[in-house]
């Protein structure tokens, strides 16, 4: 291919994080992010990574998703890397509910966007800003390949007994109710990645990844396969997240709208927007949490056990489920970076092998590392996930096969 840059998109409910990389060596161009879409205080920052570097906000109201890139892209144009250069590729999108039809990366066509807007009761936060950001690149750029590489994807590997729930089957194959699992591009890259960190290939490991960013998932992942994950039909199940209940009680629903008097809507924005951390105790960052608990404060501790207790739970469930596990990651916002969730969450299961170096637990760092003591027999590493790196190898290998078929078709 002579165009080799790929511009990847990841929309979340109220962000848009992006990079522009390189992939003749996989050097990054521009990264930024766009934060709080849609309120008066939207902020973008952008930091070209080539010439000067210096990194540049802008503050001041950004409505939806759509202007969102279009100001990315003007940011992008200033340094010269506009979305016209011919030297774009393509532009990967992180696509977060992809139901069982999509196991792959995929060109998006319009029967592809279709079914990625099908899916939007289903991933509520999260597809729509997908779609949105699909529309405005394909308008900018209507001539480029646009890629769909979706989360559930990973996780479509699970087996039924880990993919079922235990409900009527009729009813829930009618629905499509199944676990599906998210932030699979993650699971998938910090599994391989702490494979190689063993020095072992990704067939020979037994794994559990435990991505906790402000949405946050674990999943089993034996000899490069996942076999289970926390995240379910959507991406409400599992773990405390930060404003995400996780595992719930299917009946305090009913409780909620028959003795509370809540709608529907009211307790979807309930349990996916006021709850997890913030509605334990009022933030959502984990640093901020950590700041109240060394003062002292009672309920950001209550908060941050909760957290932990239930964080405990799935790691000790997917021993169960592997049988045998080579290594524990963490990775994401809070696995990379919060050492206290590290060690909390790891703190007595010594019987099980498992153990994490004080020393090597306090080391701040991008690479991955390990922080087990080197007697441990199951090793805790810290993985830093690169969600949009792996976008963009995916996307660009995919864009060179359909390039490929297309000189084939046409000779
Ligand atoms: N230095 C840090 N210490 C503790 N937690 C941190 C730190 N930096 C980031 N975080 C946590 O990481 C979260 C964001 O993680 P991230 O993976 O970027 O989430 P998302 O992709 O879901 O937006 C923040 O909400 C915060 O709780
Ligand atoms: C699927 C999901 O929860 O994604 P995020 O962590 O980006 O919100
Ligand atoms: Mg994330």
């Amino acid at each position: 291919m002579s165009s080799t840059r790929v511009l990847v998109l990841n929309s979340g409910s109220s962000s848009l994080k992006y990079q522009l990389l390189d992939m003749a060596d996989s050097a990054r161009l521009a990264v930024g992010l766009v934060e709080r879409i849609g309120e008066e205080t939207s902020r973008l920052k952008h930091t070209p990574l080539t010439g000067d570097g210096a990194e540049r906000e802008r503050t001041g109201p950004i409505a939806d998703h759509e202007a969102a890139l279009k100001a990315v892209a003007a940011e992008l144009a200033a340094d010269g890397l506009g979305l016209d250069s011919p030297e774009l590729a393509a532009i990967g999108h992180r696509v977060v509910h992809g139901g069982l039809k999509f196991t792959e990366p995929t060109v998006i066509d319009d029967a592809v966007l279709a079914e990625i807007e099908r899916l939007v009761p289903v991933a509520p936060l999260h597809n729509p800003a997908n779609i949105t950001g699909i529309r405005t690149a394909r308008a900018l750029r209507p001539d480029l390949p646009q890629v769909a590489v979706f989360d559930t994807a990973f996780h479509t590997t699970m087996p039924e007994a880990a993919a079922r729930y235990a409900i009527d089957v009729a009813t829930a194959d009618q629905h499509r109710v199944r676990r599906y699992g998210f932030h699979g591009t993650s699971h998938a890259y910090v599994s391989r990645t702490t494979a190689e960190l063993l020095g072992k290939a990704p067939e020979d490991v037994n794994v559990i990844v435990l991505h906790l960013g402000n949405g946050a998932s674990a999943s089993a992942v034996r000899g490069g396969r996942c076999v289970d994950t926390s995240m379910g039909l959507t991406p409400l199940e599992g773990l405390v997240m930060g404003t995400r209940s996780g595992d719930l009680d299917p009946a305090v629903i009913f409780h909620l709208a028959r003795v509370g008097g809540l709608s529907i809507d009211e307790i979807d924005t309930l349990l996916n927007k006021k709850s997890g951390l913030i509605g334990l105790c009022g933030d959502n960052d984990m640093r901020e949490i950590r700041r109240r608990v060394d003062e002292g404060d009672e309920q950001a501790r209550l908060a941050f056990d909760i957290y932990i207790h239930r964080l405990k739970k799935y790691i000790g469930a997917y021993y169960a489920v592997l049988g045998r596990v080579d290594a524990i990651a963490f990775t994401a916002g809070v696995g990379e970076n919060a050492a206290p969730v590290r060690a909390a969450a790891v703190a007595g299961l010594e019987e099980l092998g498992l153990a994490v170096d004080g020393e090597l637990n306090a080391v701040r760092g991008d690479e991955p590392r390990l922080i087990s003591p080197g007697y441990a027999r199951v090793k805790v590493a810290v993985v830093p996930t690169d969600e949009e790196l792996e976008i963009a190898s995916q996307t660009y290998a995919l864009v060179g096969r359909h390039e490929e078929r297309l000189r084939r078709m046409g000779n």
